[in-house]
């Protein structure tokens, strides 16, 4: 176990590398994720913030650098260490990535069949014990993903992601293209569920109302590497980079941060 001041680092990534043909998109980044902590990484758009946790899941192989994953070296990982080490995370992408020609249910299902050895009465239990984590009513255990609203299948995604129990969930872009409600009411469910399930919370996302609201710290990928990490209050208050002054002290950050949130309401 690697420990950094006194808290657990789950994810270690040193001296990251990475071109798509001649374009290098990072270069000597590195990165700590701390046991229990909501973090967003933020960045330009073509950053890498995308790549970056395809390479931390294994689904991208780097250039150059080491990945940590819960202590272990990812480079020295055997098939089945690697698999033992799949259970302990939950993904969701950006659409929520579900199987079109499956239920809700049966999406939920999936990693279960893949990694567990239940009854199909254990997994049916299971899944409705997912499905009612995430918010959604047991009527949508049925339906297939083309039946339900964009917020729908993003709960989901998470109630996929959440199927083995994880203690990390990656989320990609979890508010995109929900609207303002909806995206309030998936920042609230993933602050519950990080703080009843002790989840880690690896985000990436471009949401400043997500940012101010539930992320413990942030991490800022820019000039190909990780340039800054903070709490978003510390990125606002000292913003050491052009792109975090851009970024977080911009009028749409003024509006979402809680400081000026208590002004206009005082
Ligand atoms: N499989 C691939 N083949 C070639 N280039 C790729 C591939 N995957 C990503 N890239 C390129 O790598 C760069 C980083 O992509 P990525 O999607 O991670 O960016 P991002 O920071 O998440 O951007 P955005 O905020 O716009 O989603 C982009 O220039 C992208 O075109």
């Amino acid at each position: 176990m690697i420990v950094d001041n006194g808290r657990e680092v789950v994810i270690r990534v040193r001296g990251l590398a990475k071109s798509f043909g001649s374009h290098q998109i990072w270069d000597g980044l590195n990165l700590d994720v701390y046991r229990g902590e909501i973090l967003a990484i933020v960045g330009g758009s073509g950053q890498g913030k995308s790549v970056l946790m395809r390479v931390i899941t294994g689904l991208v192989t780097p250039d150059k650098g080491d990945v940590g994953l819960f202590g272990q070296d990812a480079k020295t990982l055997t098939p089945e260490a690697r698999l033992e080490i799949e259970k302990r995370w939950g993904l969701l992408f950006q659409d929520g990535a579900l199987f079109s020609s499956l239920t809700v249910l049966q999406n939920i299902q999936v990693p279960m069949r893949e990694h567990l050895d239940l009854p199909q009465s254990m997994m049916d239990d299971l899944a409705f014990l997912k499905l009612t984590m995430v918010g959604l009513p047991p009527v949508a255990a049925h339906k297939f993903p083309s039946e339900l609203s964009g917020g729908m299948r993003k709960r989901a995604g998470l109630a996929r992601a959440l199927a083995l129990d994880p203690e990390i969930v990656f989320l990609d872009e979890p508010t995109a293209g929900l609207d303002p409600i909806g995206a309030t009411d998936f920042d609230h469910l993933i602050r519950k569920l990080q703080q009843t399930l002790g989840l880690t919370v690896y985000m990436v996302t471009h949401d400043l109302d997500t940012i101010f609201t539930v992320c413990d710290r942030v991490a800022v990928l820019a000039d190909k590497q990780i340039v800054r990490t903070g709490s978003p209050a510390e990125l606002q208050r000292q913003p050491n980079h052009p792109w975090i002054k851009e970024y977080f002290c911009g009028e749409r950050a003024r509006a979402a941060s809680p400081t000026e949130q208590r002004r206009l309401i005082v």
